[in-house]
C-alpha cells in the first residue's frame, strides 16, 4: 500500500497497524552531512523516502516550511541542560505546547493536500488522553474536507487541555466527552475503523492518534536534530522518553534503525506501569487504569507497543494477533529469548505521582526550570536508568508545565507557570462539548448524525 492509503486509511484491513515494508538506512557519513540544516529541511531528508513520489518534492518542502514556522522557538525543538551530559528537549514550542505538534500540524497539511486531490471527505475519529486532542483540531480545523470528532475521558484531562480543545469552535469540530477512561475512547476508535458502516458508506474514517504512520515519521525526526545538536553521529545519545502510546519511543526506536547512533532508549512510565512491568519481568498484564498528575500517560494499552512486538516476533502478524487477542483476557508472557532481545533494546522505569512532584521541585531549585509531570517522569527515569554518564542523556520534555498548573502546584512550588500570549484568554472562551456514555453505539450515532453532509 503507499503513502496516501496509508495515511487515509489508519488500520489495515485486518485491525493491524501500518509499518513500512523496509526502513531507509543512513550512513554516518550522510547523517553528518546535515549538521547545520533547518529543523524543516531536516525533516525533509528523514521523510522524504517514505512520503517518495506521492506529493512532490517542491510541495513537501512547503508543507514542512510551513509547519515548522509556526513553532515559538527558532530551534523549533530546543535543547536545554540540566547537568553535566544532562539534557530536556523542548518539544512544546508548538501551537498546542506538546510534542504532538510536530506531527499533527504536518498531518493536516497532508491530509488536506490528499484530500483535495481526491476531491474526497473523511471524518477524523480521534481519542485523547490530553494533548493529541487539541494538536489534532489545530492541525486540521482549517481542512475543508475534514470532520473531526475528538473523544476525551470526561474530567480525566487537566482543565487547560480540556479547554485548548474545546473552545475552538466550528461546525466542523466535535468533542465528546466519555465517561470513561482513555483506553475506553481508544477502544472506541478501533473498533470504529474495524466496522465504518455507522457512515452509511457516504465518507470514511482517518485517524490523528499515532496508529496513524505519519504521526510516528514525523516524530523520527527531532531524534536526529537533538543528537546533531550534541555532537552525533559521532557520538551516541541516550533517550528517555515519558510513554503512554509507545508512539514517542517507537518513533526513537525507529531513528536508530535508521542509522542513527543511539546507545540507550528509556521507558518512563507513570503509575500506569504496565510497559516497565512487561521490560522487567516478562509479564504483559493489564491492571485498572489509574488517575495520575500526568494524565495524558493514563494508558493502560499501548497502540505502538503492537508494532514492536511485530519486530521481536520476526515480523510474525498472526503471532502478535493471536498474542494481542490473550492479553486482552489475561496476562501474557513471550518467549524468553524474544523478551531478552527487548531488553537490550529499552530499560524502563515507573514514577509514581511523589516522585514525579519531588523532582519538579528539584529540578526546579537546582535550575529554576520548570518541569510539567510527564518530563519530570521522563529525567527522574533517565537519573534512575541512566548507564554511562559519558554519554548525554535527553528527556523529551513532551509538554509546557502551564498546561499542568495543578501538578506545580501539589508540587509545592509557587510559581505559576504561564500560558502563551495566544492562550492568554482560555478561561475567558466559549467551551462546546457533548458529554456521552461509555458506549460505542451512542458514540458512533452522535457522529453519524453530526458530520457535516450526514
Ligand atoms: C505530555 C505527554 N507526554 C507523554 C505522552 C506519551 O507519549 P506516547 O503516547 O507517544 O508514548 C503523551 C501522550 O501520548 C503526552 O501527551
Ligand atoms: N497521550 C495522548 C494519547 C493518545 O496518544 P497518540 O499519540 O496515540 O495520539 C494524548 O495526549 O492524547
Amino acid at each position: 500500500m503507499g503513502f496516501e492509503d496509508v495515511l487515509l486509511t489508519g488500520l489495515a484491513s485486518d485491525g493491524g497497524l501500518y509499518v513500512p515494508e523496509s526502513l531507509p538506512h543512513f550512513s554516518l557519513e550522510e547523517i553528518r552531512s546535515w549538521r547545520g540544516l533547518s529543523y524543516s529541511e531536516l525533516a525533509f531528508n528523514i521523510m522524504h523516502p517514505f512520503v517518495s513520489d506521492a506529493i512532490p518534492e517542491d510541495d513537501f518542502r512547503k508543507m514542512l516550511d510551513e509547519t515548522y514556522a509556526g513553532f515559538a522557538h527558532k530551534a523549533v525543538a530546543p535543547l536545554v541542560q540540566l547537568d553535566t551530559n544532562e539534557w530536556v528537549l523542548e518539544l512544546f514550542r508548538g501551537p498546542t505546547l506538546a510534542f504532538k505538534d510536530f506531527a499533527l500540524q504536518l498531518l493536516g497539511r497532508l491530509l488536506d493536500y490528499v484530500l483535495e486531490k481526491r476531491k474526497q471527505h473523511v471524518v477524523i475519529m480521534g481519542a485523547t488522553s490530553g494533548d493529541t486532542g487539541s494538536a489534532a483540531i489545530e492541525g486540521c480545523r482549517h481542512c475543508e474536507h475534514v470532520d473531526i470528532f475528538i473523544l476525551h475521558p470526561h474530567q480525566r484531562v487537566s482543565e487547560v487541555q480540556r479547554r485548548q480543545m474545546t473552545t475552538v469552535i466550528g461546525d466542523n469540530i466535535h468533542n465528546i466527552a466519555v465517561e470513561g477512561n482513555f483506553d475506553d475512547c481508544q477502544k472506541m476508535v478501533k473498533e470504529s475503523f474495524g466496522d465504518q458502516s455507522f457512515l452509511g458508506g457516504k465518507t470514511q474514517l482517518a485517524a490523528v492518534n499515532s496508529i496513524n504512520w505519519a504521526r510516528i515519521m514525523a516524530q523520527i525526526v527531532y531524534y536526529f536534530q537533538a543528537s546533531l545538536a550534541l555532537g552525533g553521529p559521532d557520538r551516541s545519545m541516550a533517550f528517555s522518553v515519558p510513554t503512554g502510546n509507545f508512539g514517542d519511543i517507537f518513533a526513537g526506536y525507529l531513528a536508530k534503525k535508521m542509522g542513527l547512533p543511539i546507545s540507550q532508549l528509556v521507558i518512563a512510565t507513570n503509575r500506569n506501569d504496565i510497559l516497565h512491568r512487561f521490560m522487567s519481568g516478562n509479564r504483559y498484564e493489564q491492571h485498572q487504569l489509574e488517575h495520575t498528575l500526568s494524565p495524558s500517560m493514563d494508558i493502560m494499552v499501548s497502540s505502538n507497543f503492537e508494532r514492536l512486538l511485530f519486530d521481536l516476533h520476526g515480523r510474525d502478524g498472526a503471532a502478535v494477533k493471536e498474542l494481542l487477542e490473550n492479553a486482552a483476557k489475561g496476562p501474557v508472557s513471550i518467549e524468553d529469548y524474544r523478551w531478552r532481545h527487548a531488553r537490550k533494546l529499552f530499560d524502563s522505569d515507573a514514577v509514581d505521582d511523589k516522585t514525579t512532584c519531588e523532582t519538579i521541585r528539584e529540578v526546579f531549585e537546582q535550575n529554576e526550570y520548570l518541569l510539567d509531570p510527564h518530563t519530570a517522569i521522563g529525567v527522574k527515569a533517565a537519573r534512575n536508568c541512566r548507564r554511562d554518564p559519558s554519554v548525554p542523556m535527553i528527556t523529551l520534555g513532551t509538554a509546557h508545565p502551564a498546561k499542568f498548573p495543578d501538578a506545580i502546584a501539589e508540587s509545592g512550588l509557587t510559581v505559576k507557570p504561564e500560558l502563551p500570549p495566544h492562550m492568554a484568554d482560555l478561561f475567558e472562551r466559549e467551551e462546546r462539548y457533548t458529554v456521552l456514555d461509555n458506549d460505542v453505539t451512542g458514540v458512533q450515532s452522535f457522529i453519524a448524525e453530526h458530520w457535516k453532509n450526514a
